[in-house]
């Protein structure tokens, strides 16, 4: 079997294994409620509950085999995607730290979705200056509670209170922090994935010089890196820079919408995160967001093994 046959099979497998787990759940709660005297409503309930579930887990592995149409999907240029931003906090009164909790939260979600914690443990978090960076740093505690190991690469903190208790909450979680990021060789040694939440929308190439060094030891690792809303280094609107390094990751999560960038991704999963987008807004700028399964804070746009 070809490495991306074998690959295929074992996504494929894992997918459906949940799906039927999910299923033979629903089988035993029908049988114990079947056994045991409890009134009819919450019979029903809690079999529709399990159901729910079946129905989610099974949503998620036919979406994981099909590319989902996005013809009609907004990407977002730098500008729109900034006053969407500007329109949660200002007409709907969002605070940051609501929303980068939700949004590092899908991102944590959506690692654990694709890479399962068994084969992807150690997990190195590189968080950059402004809120893509704390969404990186929520991220990396929720990644703690789901059983990864994360490590976190901070190196110009942002002195502001949100992001010194973000800092301060990973380090009583036990989630470490490295002052040096490691080199090529030992990146791919130590680490199964890297979470990449340098820069998001705001990033104006091209990369200041503390950056470039870390660009290019992402660009050059063979370590499955996924970023957060876009992949650091790209152009918003144009993707991958032709005169720096350019990374390559295996997994986007864009958060509330795709920015037109995305449409340059190669890697192998793109997924949607930031589940709190209101109607009235994604109406106004017509963003036809897909339905995200049941109660995940994801939804798989398209994938390719
Ligand atoms: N609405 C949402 O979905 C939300 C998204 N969130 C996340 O926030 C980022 C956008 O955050 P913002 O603070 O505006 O900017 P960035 O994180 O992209 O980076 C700004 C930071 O980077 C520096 N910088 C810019 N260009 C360069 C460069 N060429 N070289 C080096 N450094 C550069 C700049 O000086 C700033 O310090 C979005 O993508 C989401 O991830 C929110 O969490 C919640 C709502
Ligand atoms: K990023």
């Amino acid at each position: 079997m070809s490495v991306l046959h074998s690959r295929r099979y074992l996504m494929s497998r894992v997918l459906l294994t949940s799906a039927v787990q999910t299923l033979q759940a629903a089988r035993k709660a029908y049988i114990f409620t079947k056994h045991t005297p409890i009134t009819t409503i919450s019979l029903h309930h809690t079999c529709l509950k399990v159901i729910e579930r079946a129905v989610v887990g099974v949503g998620h592995y036919s979406q994981s085999l099909n590319t989902r149409n996005m013809s009609t999907l907004r990407y977002l240029n730098q500008d729109e995607a900034t006053n969407v931003d500007l329109e949660l906090f200002n007409e709907y009164q969002f605070s940051v730290d609501q929303l980068m909790e939700l949004a590092g939260l899908s991102c944590a979600h959506a690692v654990a979705q694709i890479y399962e914690s068994s084969t992807h443990k150690c997990v190195l978090v590189c968080c950059g200056p402004g809120n893509n960076g704390g969404d990186g740093l929520v991220c990396a505690r929720h990644l703690k509670l789901l059983d990864y190991s994360p490590v976190v690469y901070y190196p110009k903190p942002t002195n502001k209170t949100l992001f010194n208790n973000l800092v301060k909450q990973c380090t009583m979680y036990d989630v470490p922090f490295i002052d040096t990021m490691p080199d090529v060789s030992t990146l791919n040694k130590d680490y199964n994935l890297i979470v990449d939440a340098l820069f998001g929308f705001s990033f104006k190439p091209p990369v200041r010089p503390q950056f470039y060094p870390i660009l290019e030891t992402l660009s050059k690792s063979s370590v499955a890196i996924a970023s957060v809303d876009i992949p650091s280094g790209w152009d918003v609107v144009c993707g991958p820079p032709n005169d720096s390094p350019s990374i390559t990751p295996d997994m986007l999560i864009s958060l509330t919408a795709p920015k037109l960038c995305a449409t340059h991704f190669k890697g192998r999963f793109h997924v949607l995160g930031g589940r709190f987008v209101p109607p009235k807004l994604s109406a106004k700028y017509q963003l036809n967001l897909p339905d995200y399964p049941g109660t995940s804070q994801t939804v798989i746009l398209s994938s390719r093994q």
